[in-house]
């Protein structure tokens, strides 16, 4: 029997720990990661502000001395486990460079790289890093990043060569690059870059520079079959290489004379960003510059709708197909006239974004991840400018289609004509030639039951050719949702956009096949520090269940368990002293809960108004706009709908009251909310983000989970076990023992009717169909229990 043992823990971080391995599940390599940090969070954590300092007068009351754990034999505390040699994680015996102190990086047999971020060399080393590896952990001491064969194809997609990627990590690394390390980079490189799937003159070429490659993938049953019958393979000369203006730029005239040099090299240099990392680049490119020039091009043409399985089948083989557009090249299709403003700037790492996609003169299709708030669209604006043919946007709801096109408008001198929406509510096309085109993931997929002027505009979308398309909150998006919004509209290019390249699902894998490789994530704590988004003090509040509700919780079906946990009136209370110490620091606060029963009680009972999956378009729109304008109107409750793509600059508060299991993507979406705080450049500005847990409930562990991706990218999450002088604030809801019987009485009542469940589910499938969208299958959700009356505040 393993060993049981009590544990005293005296800081908030430690009982986090305790807490985790509370719960009789296995650690997982992702908890394991967060506890390891802990250390590294209590030090982000430090600070002025309110919430530390309610946090520090709590600190001396958190003690969880009655809850036992159990640890695996022989393992006498949770970092142990972490050394263990199952785990790989021994050390002792590495040999060192004699001079590793100089050298940032330690590089494991995995291919985990671990940076040392306080190095002095550590900034050098970066930018190399996020183009080589994927990034895993971003907190501020210690960054943790993976090579995987997806981060390599990006890398290879880029223009580095794998020869180049060996020896910068030896060089780097203070133990050397490991050699089956060195191999796995090598092989990846055998076949990576080699293969590209161009679209010139309406026509799908799958593209080499190797003729026997061409020959022997031609070979494969699969590919021959794809295509097109009678099409000799062509031989070419490949295109020069020529510096690309991307529109927004500081130099963009300037960068226009750069002769034969990769755009990307010629904007590190000119940014004045010096240092190794650029001299890296630098040297790279430039051998790159040298051998394309002298490259001949063998192609074979595709069948169009056999684009997607050729790069399936491509990348099975091992040989990933990059998908790129030569626009500059392309005289099929008209031009668009459209441009940044000459006002509009675009930012450093947007730029660096750009410069990714577009580095080598062509548009790479693929993926750009940044964190909620830094601007996605604008980055998305620019890629259209610097395209100049037809672009369709496909955004999750017709609310963030109607930002996408106040957005171009804002930015660029489009002409409103050359714009249009294309929704359930809107169905025009533009005037002339080319345009724009914002639609929503659920017109283009939904099939069925099409009216007549949806279907001929479907027929306009499906029959033309189009630049670029643009796939906005990308990771919520289905793989046969994409597949089917592939099959009908034809892109040259793919840009992906997300602040979250996470699903619980694992399915993200598939989105690296169907739109490319990731080609951009910025580091959240590096924005926030900018001031490009804003600090946020996040915080799980805990609230302790009243005996009869927690011997109800522990005795209901797990289904139910969580409308108990929101339904908790210490909870409740919670949120209503934190709404109330918020509204009088003049804050604006948004609540959310995923629980729709709840989110109407709640919200009725403090008198707020409450926006959920079935409140219709011009209603959300006027209680939207009444939280962004009024001073009467500080706090709003939203269900999940809320939870992606909705401009409210506004908000610095976040409460969180109930939320969807484990789910990191959603928190961090969340976070989001007040990323863009208006206030942010105010002196000393913190945005706020508390998440309230019903304590020892099923809440905890979720919690836990739902955080490591937050942790991960730097942000510290303090425990609150008990909110200041909470018991003396007057006008609490449910402080009498009478007011939270009834209040049990109608949730046992509520847990019984399947009405809410049905709701739930409702909401569900709008979202899991449609990707995060603000409308059922085919339209708008219609709620029938007929909850009225969103604007229960005063007044109105
Ligand atoms: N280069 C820039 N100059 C000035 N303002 C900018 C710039 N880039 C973005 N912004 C502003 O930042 C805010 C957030 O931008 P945007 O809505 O595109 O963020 P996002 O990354 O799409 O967020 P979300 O993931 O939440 O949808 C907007 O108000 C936008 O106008």
């Amino acid at each position: 029997m393993p060993p049981k043992r009590k544990a005293n823990f005296s800081s908030p971080s430690a009982s986090k720990s305790k807490r985790d391995s509370r719960v009789s599940t296995p650690v997982s390599s992702a908890q394991k990661t967060t506890s390891d940090k802990s250390k590294d969070r209590d030090e982000t954590a430090k600070g002025p502000g309110e919430l530390s300092r309610l946090a520090a007068n709590n600190a001396q009351r958190f003690d969880l001395t009655d809850f036992p754990y159990t640890l695996p034999p022989g393992i006498t505390d949770i970092a142990s486990a972490y050394f263990q040699p199952a785990q790989k994680r021994d050390f002792t015996d590495l040999a060192l460079k004699a001079n590793h102190q100089n050298l940032p990086l330690w590089i494991d047999g995995s291919g985990k790289i671990t940076l040392e971020n306080f190095h002095e060399k550590a900034r050098r080393v970066q930018e190399f890093l996020i183009a080589v590896a994927e990034p895993t952990s971003r907190p501020r001491f210690m960054h943790e990043y993976k090579l995987t064969i997806h981060s390599l194809y990006a890398a290879v997609s880029a223009g580095l060569t794998t020869k180049d990627i060996v020896t910068t990590l030896e060089r780097f690394s203070k133990n050397g690059l490991p050699p089956n390390i060195a191999e796995f980079i090598t092989e990846c490189g055998k076949s990576y870059g080699k293969v590209k799937l161009v679209l010139r003159n309406t026509k799908y070429f799958l593209e080499t520079t190797d003729g026997a490659l061409l020959q022997q993938l031609l070979k494969d049953p699969e590919i021959s079959l794809c295509r097109v019958e009678g099409a000799e393979a062509t031989r070419t000369s490949a295109p020069t290489i020529a510096g690309l203006a991307i529109p927004g730029t500081k130099e963009a005239a300037g960068m226009r004379e750069a002769e034969g040099l990769n755009h990307g090299v010629v904007r590190r240099r000119r940014s004045g960003h010096s240092g190794m990392a650029e001299d890296i680049y630098a040297l790279l490119n430039e051998d790159d510059d040298d051998a394309d020039e002298h490259d001949i091009t063998h192609a074979i043409e595709i069948k169009d709708d056999k684009v997607s399985a050729v790069a399936a089948r491509c990348l099975a083989l091992h040989y990933p197909a990059l998908e790129e557009y030569d626009f500059r090249h392309d005289n099929v299709n008209p031009d668009l006239e459209i441009d940044l403003k000459p006002a509009t700037q675009i930012r450093q790492y947007q730029e660096q974004c750009l410069s990714k996609m577009f580095g080598n003169g062509r548009a790479k299709s693929g993926i750009i991840v940044l964190p909620c708030g830094a601007g996605k669209t604008l980055v998305g604006i620019t890629a259209a400018c610097t395209i100049k043919k037809g672009i369709v946007v496909l955004a999750t709801g017709s609310m963030s289609a109607i930002q996408w096109r106040d957005e171009f408008i804002k930015w660029t001198n489009i002409k409103p004509s050359s714009i249009s929406i294309f929704s359930s509510d809107q169905k025009s096309t533009f005037a002339g030639t080319t345009g724009v085109i914002v639609t929503t993931y659920s017109m283009v997929t939904n099939t069925r039951n099409r009216a007549r002027d949806a279907a001929s505009m479907m027929e306009f979308l499906g029959s033309r050719e189009w630049g670029l398309v643009i796939l906005d909150e990308v990771h919520v998006v289905p793989a046969q949702t994409f597949r089917r919004v592939v099959g009908s509209i034809k892109g040259h290019s793919k840009l992906g956009l997300t602040a979250t390249l996470l699903r619980e699902d694992r399915k993200v894998d598939d989105l690296n096949c169907l739109i490319g490789p990731k080609l951009y994530e910025a580091n959240w704590m590096e924005l926030s520090q900018q001031g490009h988004i804003a600090r946020v003090q996040c915080a799980e509040v805990w609230c302790p269940m009243p005996a009869d509700f927690y011997d109800q919780y522990l005795t209901t079906s797990p289904r139910n368990r969580p409308l108990f946990c929101a339904m908790n009136p210490r909870k409740f209370q919670a949120c209503q002293y934190l709404i109330k110490y918020h509204e009088n620091r003049g804050d604006k606060i948004i609540v959310f809960s995923d629980n729709v029963y709840a989110l109407e009680i709640y919200a009725k009972k403090l008198m707020k108004p409450f926006l959920y999956g079935g409140t219709s378009i011009s209603e959300r729109q006027e209680i939207l706009d009444y939280f962004r304008n009024s001073p009467a109107c500080s706090t709003l409750f939203l269900s999940k709908i809320g939870d992606t793509s909705l401009d409210l600059p506004e908000a610095t508060v976040l409460i969180q009251v109930s939320a969807q299991y484990g789910s990191r993507r959603q928190e961090a979406q969340r976070l989001g909310r007040v990323l863009r705080a208006k206030r942010r450049h105010e002196d000393g500005f913190n945005a706020f983000f508390y998440s309230l847990v019903s304590k020892d409930t099923v809440e905890m562990v979720y919690s836990a989970k739902r955080q490591v991706f937050l942790v991960d990218q730097g942000y510290a999450f303090r425990v609150i076990t008990r909110l200041k002088n909470i018991e003396n604030t007057p006008g609490l809801a449910f402080a009498t023992p009478e007011a939270e019987h009834d209040l049990l009485q109608k949730v046992l009542a509520e847990s019984e009717s399947s009405a809410w469940k049905k709701e739930e589910e409702k909401e569900a499938a709008g979202l899991l169909a449609d990707g995060n969208m603000f409308y059922g299958r085919g339209g708008r959700a219609a709620r029938k229990r007929g909850f009225r009356g969103h604007w229960s505040r005063p007044g109105l």
